[in-house]
C-alpha cells in the first residue's frame, strides 16, 4: 500500500515577520500542493528518499540510520519532541554521507527535518519516500511548512497514532485532533528549517482556508470578499532562516522603533482580517473595500521595507505594477521570492495580461492561484 498527502502552499496577505515577535499576521491558502508519497518495504532494508524537484536523491540502511542516532535511545515518539542539536549533528553526518552537493548546500535543512519526522513516527522501517511540489521551493509560498505537512500526515497516516479508514478512495481530510497532530510535527520541522518558525505556515497548510495567527493560536477568518492576487515570482533565491534572524537582530539594536513598525503592522492585520469577514452590500461596496486593502498592502509593504525584508528585485515589481495603478506586497520572507499584487474586480484581463508581459521582461514569472481552499488531505493506493 502506498499512502500520499498533499499539503497546500499559501500566501500571507498581512502580517509576515510581526507574527514571529508575537503580532497578528493573516495567511491563506493557496492550490498548489507538495506531495509526500510513502510505500512500505519488505524486499530490502532501506529507507529511500527521492527529491524531484530538486534532482537529489538518497539511500540509507536502516542499519546505519540506527547506528547513527543510537545516542537517543530510540526516537520513537507519540508526542510532537523538538529536534536538538547533537541530534541534528548525526543527522548531518548521515546526509554528508551521501555526499550533498556543496551548490544545494542550503536544501540540506530540509532533508535533516525529513529524517528527524521519519524516525520519530515511523521509527526504522525501510520505505521508499518520494516528494514533488508545485510551489517554487525556497520562495515565500511556504514550500517548507507545505512539505513538513505532508510529511508528516503521510507519516502519521502510517502509524500507530492516527486511525484513518484506509479503504477509503480519493482524497480525506483528517479530523481536527488529528489535523493538530500533523500540525504539531510538522512545526516541529519547521523549527529544523527555519530556527524560529511562528507557526502561520504550517498551520494554514494543515488547516487551509484563511486565518489569523497571533503568538501560537490560529484563528479561522471567515472571508466573505472575492479576493484575486496575482503572485509574481522574482526568482530571487533567499532563504527564511536567514531573514527572521536579520529582523531579530535589528530588533535587538532598535528595540522602540522596531516595536512601533509591528505594532503598526498588527493593525494592517487586524483590518484585513476585519475587511474580508465583511458582506459587500453592493458594488461600490466592493470597490471601497478593495481600495481600502490596496492601501494596506501599500503600508504593509512600506514597513517591511523599514524592517530590511525588501528587495530590489521586489521594489522593482512594486514600481512596475504601480504604473497600472496596482499594489503590491512581498508575501513570506521577502529578500526576493514571490510578491502579491491585489487585483480588484474591476480590472480588466487586457491591463493584467500587459502587466504580466511588463513583468516577464524582467524575467519574473507571474501567475494566479485559487486563494482559500482545503488543508492537508491523504489517500491511499492499495493496487502497489
Ligand atoms: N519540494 C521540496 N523538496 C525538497 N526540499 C524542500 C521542498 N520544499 C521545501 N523544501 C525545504 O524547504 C526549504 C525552503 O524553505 P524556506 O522557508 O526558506 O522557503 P519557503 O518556505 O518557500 O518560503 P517562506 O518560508 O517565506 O514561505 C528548502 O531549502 C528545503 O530545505
Ligand atoms: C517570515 C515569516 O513570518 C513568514 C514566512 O512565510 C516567518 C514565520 O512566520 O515563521
Ligand atoms: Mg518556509
Amino acid at each position: 500500500m502506498e499512502v500520499t498527502a498533499r499539503a497546500p502552499g499559501k500566501i500571507i496577505l498581512a502580517g509576515e515577520h510581526a507574527v514571529v515577535h508575537g503580532y497578528t499576521a493573516v495567511a491563506s491558502s493557496i492550490d498548489l500542493y507538495t506531495v509526500f508519497s510513502i510505500r512500505l518495504r519488505s524486499d530490502d532494508d532501506t529507507v529511500k528518499l527521492k527529491l524531484n524537484d530538486i534532482g537529489l536523491d538518497f539511500s540509507w540502511s536502516v542499519r546505519r540510520i540506527k547506528e547513527v542516532l543510537s545516542h537517543l535511545g530510540s526516537p520513537f515518539s507519540s508526542t510532537p519532541t523538538s529536534c536538538s542539536l547533537e541530534t541534528i549533528k548525526s543527522l548531518a553526518t548521515l546526509v554528508d554521507e551521501q555526499s550533498f552537493p556543496e551548490t544545494k548546500i542550503g536544501l540540506a535543512s530540509g532533508v535533516y527535518a525529513f529524517l528527524w519526522l521519519y524516525t520519530s513516527i515511523l521509527g526504522f522501517k525501510p520505505a521508499t519516500v518520494t516528494v514533488s511540489s508545485e510551489l517554487p521551493v525556497g520562495a515565500g509560498l511556504g514550500s517548507s511548512a507545505a512539505y513538513c505537512v505532508s510529511l508528516s500526515a503521510a507519516l502519521l497516516a502510517l502509524s500507530d497514532s492516527v486511525k484513518l479508514d484506509v479503504s477509503q478512495k480519493g482524497w480525506s481530510m483528517f479530523n481536527e485532533s488529528e489535523a493538530e497532530l500533523v500540525n504539531k510535527w510538522a512545526f516541529e520541522g519547521e523549527k529544523i528549517i527555519h530556527g524560529k518558525p511562528s507557526g502561520v505556515d504550517n498551520s494554514v497548510s494543515t488547516f487551509g482556508n484563511v486565518i489569523k495567527f497571533k503568538s501560537g493560536v490560529m484563528t479561522r477568518v471567515n472571508s466573505n470578499m472575492p479576493l484575486r492576487m496575482l503572485i509574481t515570482n522574482t526568482k530571487v533565491g533567499r532563504d527564511t532562516k536567514a531573514l527572521v534572524a536579520n529582523v531579530s537582530a535589528r530588533k535587538s539594536r532598535h528595540p522602540d522603533a522596531m516595536c512601533s513598525v509591528l505594532n503598526a503592522i498588527e493593525a494592517i492585520s487586524d483590518e484585513w482580517s476585519t475587511i474580508i469577514q465583511s458582506h459587500a452590500v453592493d458594488d461600490l461596496y466592493l470597490s471601497a473595500n478593495e481600495e481600502k486593502l490596496r492601501e494596506l498592502m501599500e503600508m504593509n509593504q512600506g514597513l517591511l521595507l523599514s524592517i530590511g525584508v525588501s528587495h530590489a528585485s521586489i521594489e522593482n515589481v512594486l514600481q512596475t505594477s504601480m504604473k497600472y495603478k496596482l499594489a503590491s506586497k512581498l508575501t513570506g520572507a521577502g529578500g526576493g521570492g514571490c510578491v502579491l499584487t491585489l487585483l480588484p474586480t474591476h480590472i480588466s484581463g487586457e491591463v493584467i495580461d500587459k502587466l504580466v508581459e511588463e513583468l516577464g521582461s524582467f524575467g519574473f514569472q507571474s501567475f494566479t492561484a485559487g486563494i482559500g481552499g482545503k488543508g492537508v488531505q491523504i489517500s491511499f493506493d492499495h493496487s502497489s
